[in-house]
């Protein structure tokens, strides 16, 4: 474990029923204020680990630490704090409830957990992501770019430790992809905000500082500084070895 990691997975296994094993002895760690994305061909464990990262689910065997605390070491209850105001998550589909204005959605963690929305801080997490102009708007007034940026704004708004990404892009076209990518390296490099990103875009992973390879639930090397290229020709490796 490092203390200038975000997040540490240690030894972290995760078996599935029928004889699955999504995650094999995986150990990784994610140094803090860096963009990281993970890659790999289909069924190789991108989104377990994502979600044993964030305390979604549980691993079978090893230890996963957030923010210098061990997930194992929680209750239910501690790691759905823990998971409420230290982790951020994004998904390919926005989830954002259509009767609620970007404001009311970006606040809508703060009201989870009992907190009146500051309205300051609700802006301030628009704004860092560009739509400080559309607070008033609801999801069906908005582009699939703006929508997305709107559940990033909502994942930042508890300021978390590390902010998880799984396709964030996936729904959008390439040049909405774009902007939405642009917009975590800014996070990254203006905000120094921790992300982890799964990706099947060679273009996307080029975003990121670094690309962790994953295939068969175990890891497969990386890349650092990546180009675009440079990940295609190691994913078409990878799927060829597979
Ligand atoms: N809830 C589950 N129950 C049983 N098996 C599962 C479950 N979730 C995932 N798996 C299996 O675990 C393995 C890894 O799945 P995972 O979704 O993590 O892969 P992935 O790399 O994200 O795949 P994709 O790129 O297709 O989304 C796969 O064999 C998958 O079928």
């Amino acid at each position: 474990m490092n203390t200038t990691h975000a997040v540490d997975l240690i030894g972290v296994t995760k078996h599935y029923a029928h004889g699955v094993t999504a995650l094999d002895d995986v150990t990784i760690g994610f140094g803090a204020g860096t963009f990281t994305a993970v890659m790999g061909p289909s069924g190789s464990g991108k989104s377990t680990l994502l979600q044993c990262a964030a305390g979604l689910d549980r691993p079978s065997a090893g230890r996963v630490v957030v923010d210098g605390r061990d997930l194992a070491a929680l209750g239910d209850r501690k790691l759905t704090l823990l998971r409420r105001d230290r982790i951020g998550f994004v998904f390919q589909s926005f989830n954002l409830l259509p009767s609620l204005t970007a404001e009311q959605n970006v606040g809508l963690p703060l009201r989870l957990a009992g907190r009146r929305p500051d309205r300051e801080l609700v802006r301030q997490s628009l704004a860092a992501v560009g739509l400080a102009e559309r607070a008033g708007h609801r999801p069906a007034e908005m582009s699939g770019g703006q929508q997305q940026r709107v559940s990033i704004a909502r994942a930042l708004v508890t300021r978390p430790a590390v902010l998880f990404a799984d396709e964030p892009t996936g729904a959008l076209d390439a040049n909405t992809s774009r902007d939405v990518l642009r917009l975590l390296r800014t996070l990254v490099d203006r905000q120094a905000q921790t992300i982890v990103m799964v990706t099947h875009d060679a273009v996307a992973a080029s975003y990121a500082d670094r690309v962790v390879f994953l295939a068969d639930g175990r890891v497969f090397g990386e890349l650092h500084e990546p180009t675009a290229e440079l990940v295609a020709t190691r994913m078409l490796q990878l799927e060829a070895s597979c």
